[in-house]
């Protein structure tokens, strides 16, 4: 026997319902999940950590085909915080440019684009891409009144950006990813600038009695050997005295801009006062650490400054070496292992000063010694 009508439109409401309330849990678990990604954004401090977020996680969290992202960076504020990050698709996921000139023309009047891309769109928004995008959301990057940046989402599903839907989500989204990308070079860029020697551009020496902390907890962890250099300008007053102090000022600049090129990447090297420098070397044993030293000094003695009539001359270098292996001292506190090592490599200048300069010298690490940290 067939329905009636009343119960055909009984079932026909409860189908309804049923397709109703799976929207709105659905609805529910993309808000949450909203609400998490927002968290993730608001918690990045690194600027490459936020990019990793929006250009790898973005991709699988949102089921999206593509992420590509351009930042306004006129004067390299943010590429120079990226020396070391390659992005997902290197030169595809994220572009900088230097002028706005491109992206006014993507958002003539600052405001979202969803939908199927025009060509022109597609070749800017998606340069290179092996999936294919039927719909996109474009959304402007703004921070006071300025476009500092555009985020691509591409999808391959061509319902899923279209026109007539309202993107309140997203355009909120768009805004907490601005504030965080604008945020994040400015606490790096600040970070940075409060740990540099503005003249040389190497570490400070408050900068570097962080990292000799830092580097010490790691040795001790990896259970291996750091080694401390001091070098100092011999009769680097007479630069002055001789020169004048803009020519003082250009061989420090020198030699920071040489020691940061001839060392690797995680050592450290610091201007530790006014003609003396530190460096860190990491997992570096005894032999190592001379055999760095020497070639550091002959090298610099090698260097030829030029004096305001760019009349040639040249310096030589004392040096100083001493190390530590830290986990032998498992229960000092890295504090007084980092102060005795920093004395024992100065005592080291000394002994190199003291012997007729141009040399290294070794000096021994005697462990730490907290009393003198205290007495200082
Ligand atoms: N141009 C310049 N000179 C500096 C700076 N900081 C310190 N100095 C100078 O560095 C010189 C250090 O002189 P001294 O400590 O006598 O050492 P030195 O002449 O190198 O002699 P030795 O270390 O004994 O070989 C002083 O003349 C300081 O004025 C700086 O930022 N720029």
């Amino acid at each position: 026997m067939g329905s009636t009508p009343l119960e055909q439109e009984n079932q026909e409401l409860k189908r309804t319902l049923r397709i109703m309330a799976k929207k709105a849990e659905r609805n529910e678990a993309t808000l949450n999940s909203f609400f998490e990604v927002e968290l993730r954004l608001l918690s990045c401090s690194r600027l490459s950590d936020l990019l990793d977020l929006i250009l790898i996680e973005f991709k699988e969290m949102f089921r999206l085909n593509n992420v590509n992202l351009i930042l306004f960076d006129p004067e390299h504020a943010a590429r120079s915080l990226l020396n070391d990050y390659t992005p997902p698709a290197p030169g595809n996921t994220l572009r900088f440019v230097q002028s706005q000139r491109l992206l006014k023309s993507i958002y003539p009047n600052q405001k979202l684009i969803v939908g199927a891309p025009s060509q022109p769109l597609r070749n800017e928004a998606f340069p290179v891409t092996s999936n294919p995008v039927e719909s996109c959301a474009l959304l402007p990057l703004i921070r006071q009144n300025c476009l500092i940046g555009s985020l691509h989402l591409g999808s391959s599903d061509p319902s899923r950006y279209t026109e007539h839907v309202r993107y309140d989500y997203i355009q909120h989204l768009a805004s907490v990813v601005s504030v965080c990308i604008e945020n994040c070079i400015n606490q790096e860029n600040l970070h940075r600038l409060s740990s540099i020697d503005m003249l040389t551009k190497v570490h400070n020496r408050r900068s570097f009695e962080q990292e000799i902390v830092r580097e010490l907890s790691r040795a001790s962890r990896g259970g291996y050997h750091l080694a401390c250099l001091f070098l100092d300008l011999d009769h680097f007053k007479m630069v002055n005295d001789n020169f004048g102090h803009q020519t003082g000022d250009r061989v420090l600049r020198t030699v920071g801009l040489f020691l940061n090129k001839q060392l690797r990447k995680t050592d450290i090297v610091a201007r530790y006062g006014g003609e003396e420098f530190a460096v860190l070397l990491p997992n570096c044993d005894k032999a190592g650490a001379l055999e760095i030293a020497e070639g550091l000094r002959q090298k610099l003695s090698k260097l030829i400054f030029r004096d305001e009539a760019s009349k040639p001359f040249r310096m030589t270098t004392s040096v100083g070496v001493s190390l530590c292996k830290p986990d032998e001292y498992p229960k000092a506190h890295l504090d007084d292992v980092s102060y005795q090592l920093i004395q024992s490599a100065d005592k080291a200048v000394y002994h190199s000063k003291h012997n007729g300069r141009d040399r290294v010298s070794f000096n021994e690490f005697s462990g730490p010694d907290n009393r003198k940290r205290k007495e200082a």
